[in-house]
Parts: C-alpha cells; structure tokens; sequence
C-alpha cells in the first residue's frame, strides 16, 4: 500500500520533522507542501536538511492545495486547523499536530486558549489504556502537546496502578524548537544561550489541562497538576520531573513492578535499568521515550523522570505513529528508536 501524504505548515518546525520522517516511511509518497509567509519558497531554503525535498516548491496552504491526499498532516498555529480540517472530505486522515482537537472541556480550551472550541478527536498517544482502539481506522487524530507527551508517558502508569495521591508537581525543561520558529524576544540566542528560565508558571501554561485530562483518565478520578515549564539552551528535547505522594504500601519494588508491567510491550517506550537515569541526547531525533523512577522514601513521594524529543515523539513521531495504527500498518513503521550521540 502506498499512502499520498500532504504537509500544511512545511515551513515550520512541526511539518519539517514530519516531513523527515515520512522520507523514511516506505509506504509514504509525499505529495502537497503548504506555508504560509513563505508560501512560493523552495523548501531547501527553509528545511536545508531534507535535501530530496530541496528543490520543491511552497504552495498557499489552502484545502484546494491539500485535496487528492489519503494523509494531510496540519502543521500550523493553533486555531487555524478546524477551518482548514472541516474542508477535507471525511474520508480523508487528517492528524492535526496543533492543539485544536486534543481536550474533551469546552471550558478548559477557552479557558487557556481563548477561542471557541473547536471540538474533539481521537488523541494520539497510542502508549495511554485505551487509545488504541480509538486510532484504529480512524480519519482524525489530534496529536498531543509535547509536554503532555513526556508528563503522560511518566505518570499514566501510576495512575492507572492506584500508586499515587491526585496531586502531581511537575518541572520540565524544554529545548527551544518548542517555541516554533516564529521569532520572539525570549528566544534570541543571547537570551537563551547558557541560561535556564522558568515561563508559564502557577498553573496558566495552556498544556496543564491536556496533562489533567490524561492522568484524570488514567486514575479514574479528578487529579490535579502543578506544572512549571522552564526552558533550557538546547534546540531540542524535553526532560520532565514529576512526583505525587505515594499511597500506603507502595515501595520502591511495588512502584517498578507497576511500571514494567505497564511498558512490557511498548515499541517505543524504555525502562531504563535501575540507577540509569533518562537523558535528552539518548533520544535526539528519534520516537523513543526514557523513564525511570525512584521511591523517596524521606518525602513519601513516587518520582518519575522522562526524556522525550519534543519534535520527535513530542509531535512528528507521535503523528506517524497514531498515522500507522489508523491505517492499520504496523506502529512502529518508518520511525526509530535510535538517538543521534553525542
Ligand atoms: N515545536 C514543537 O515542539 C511542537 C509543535 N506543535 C504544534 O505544531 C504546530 C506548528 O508548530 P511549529 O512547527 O513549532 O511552529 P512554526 O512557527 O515553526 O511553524 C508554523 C507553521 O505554520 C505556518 N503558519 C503560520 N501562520 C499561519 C496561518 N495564519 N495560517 C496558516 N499557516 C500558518 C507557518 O508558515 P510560514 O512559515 O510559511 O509563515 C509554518 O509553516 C503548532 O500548533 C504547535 O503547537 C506541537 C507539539 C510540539
Ligand atoms: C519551549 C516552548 O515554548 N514550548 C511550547 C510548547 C510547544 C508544544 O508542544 O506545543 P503545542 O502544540 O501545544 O503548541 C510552549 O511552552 O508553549
């Protein structure tokens, strides 16, 4: 099977990684690339390392440009995807890697992103109890924040076992490609550069609710998260430390039986053996996720540490492989666990 695949948002990050990927899905034939300013470029002047796309041009990104495809991936700023989405027909796959779709609350989506909502689809983080059997032949994917990716993907499983109280603290770093390359002020080198900031603190960052959702789902019951992002002078990557106080009898050994059980079987997911602890630069362009979790038996507290590429399996990654299980080709297609060292 051959899948025709167009990228909306090509000249950004996003739809770059996606595009990196698909050049090495052998089911995959890429088809329409759309921007917006840079709409009439050639894409090598934009993305220089996908070079078998160099000499292709940018059309407007417009639902005319994107029709006659099995796959539209939508790459752009939030609020912009259903307006494009509600043109391509129903039979269309269209995974939307912004944040359109990805919460059930209408309240919430207003709430921090302050626009109506747009509505909700299956979510794309096949690692979550029972996603899926959502994604399977589906013809619409939301594609989780990058943050949620990593915060989901180390706490779901204690959730899910009953392990710990419903108040989780989370701080996570994130490398600067999170920001998008639209330029703004905090994200000049000279800023960024040798400096670690916190942004987006006491509960107001727009990816606390999708977090909530996730972890709410997976425990059964309401949990609440105190989540501080901070950026770090990396382009790529997310490291996230979370903890929730530990429920009565559950130890050191209980927590990890928990957690092997829960990742025994996922392609893309690594317990790392005990006493190693996850990096970003073990998972540099690659769709895998790196936990570890220790019991601090001082503090009561269950903590849990992921790395993730936030490009990676925080985005491209995660949309190709939600892409594989809706189009019923194996998961793990054309995506690698292997990371770029040093
Ligand atoms: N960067 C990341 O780590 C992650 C990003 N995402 C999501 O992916 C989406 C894209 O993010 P990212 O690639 O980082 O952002 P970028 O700023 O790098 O890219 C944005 C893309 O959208 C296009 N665009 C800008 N404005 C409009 C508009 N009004 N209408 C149509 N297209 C427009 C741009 O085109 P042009 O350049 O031609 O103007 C560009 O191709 C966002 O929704 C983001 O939240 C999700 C998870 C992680
Ligand atoms: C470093 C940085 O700025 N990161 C972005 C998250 C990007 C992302 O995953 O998300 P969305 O798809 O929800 O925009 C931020 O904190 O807003």
């Amino acid at each position: 099977m051959t899948v025709r695949a167009a990228v909306a948002g090509a000249s950004g990050y996003a739809g770059g990684e996606v595009l990196r990927l698909l050049l090495g899905h052998p089911d995959v034939e890429i088809g329409a690339l759309t921007g917006h300013s840079n709409a009439g470029q050639r894409l090598g002047t934009l993305q220089p390392h996908l070079f078998p796309l160099a000499d292709r041009e940018l059309a407007a990104t417009s639902a005319e440009a994107l029709a006659g495809h099995d796959v539209v991936f939508l790459a752009l700023p939030h609020g912009q995807s259903a307006a494009v989405a509600e043109q391509l027909g129903p039979d269309v796959l269209v995974v939307d890697m912004g944040a359109d779709f990805r919460l059930k609350d209408a309240a919430d989506w207003t709430k921090f992103y302050g626009s109506e909502h747009a509505g909700t689809w299956p979510y794309g983080l096949p690692e979550l109890p029972g996603a899926r059997a959502t994604l399977e032949g589906s013809k619409r994917i939301a594609v989780p924040g990058c943050y949620p990716t990593a915060v989901s993907l180390a706490l779901f499983p204690a959730y899910a076992a009953g392990l710990v109280e419903s108040e989780a603290v989370i701080v996570a770093a994130s490398g600067t490609s999170g920001a998008g390359k639209a330029p703004k002020p905090h994200l000049l080198g000279s800023e960024v550069m040798g400096a670690m900031s916190p942004y987006g603190v006491g509960g107001v960052h727009r990816h606390t609710p999708e977090m909530i959702q996730n972890l709410s789902q997976a425990a059964g019951e309401p949990v609440t998260v105190s989540f501080t992002p901070t950026l770090a002078p990396m382009p790529r990557g997310i490291l996230a430390t979370c903890s929730a106080r530990a429920k009565p009898g559950v130890d050191a050994a209980t927590a990890r039986a928990a957690y092997e059980k829960a990742f025994a079987d996922e392609p893309f997911v690594r317990l790392l053996p005990e006493g190693q602890w996850p990096s970003t630069a073990a998972v540099h362009g690659s769709n895998a996720a790196q936990i570890q979790l220790a019991y601090d038996g001082t503090a009561g507290r269950l903590v849990v540490i992921s790395a993730i590429d936030n490009l990676t399996k925080g985005t491209a990654g995660g949309a190709l492989q939600s892409m594989n299980i809706a189009l019923g080709l194996d998961e793990t297609t054309g995506l690698s666990t292997i990371g770029v060292a040093p």
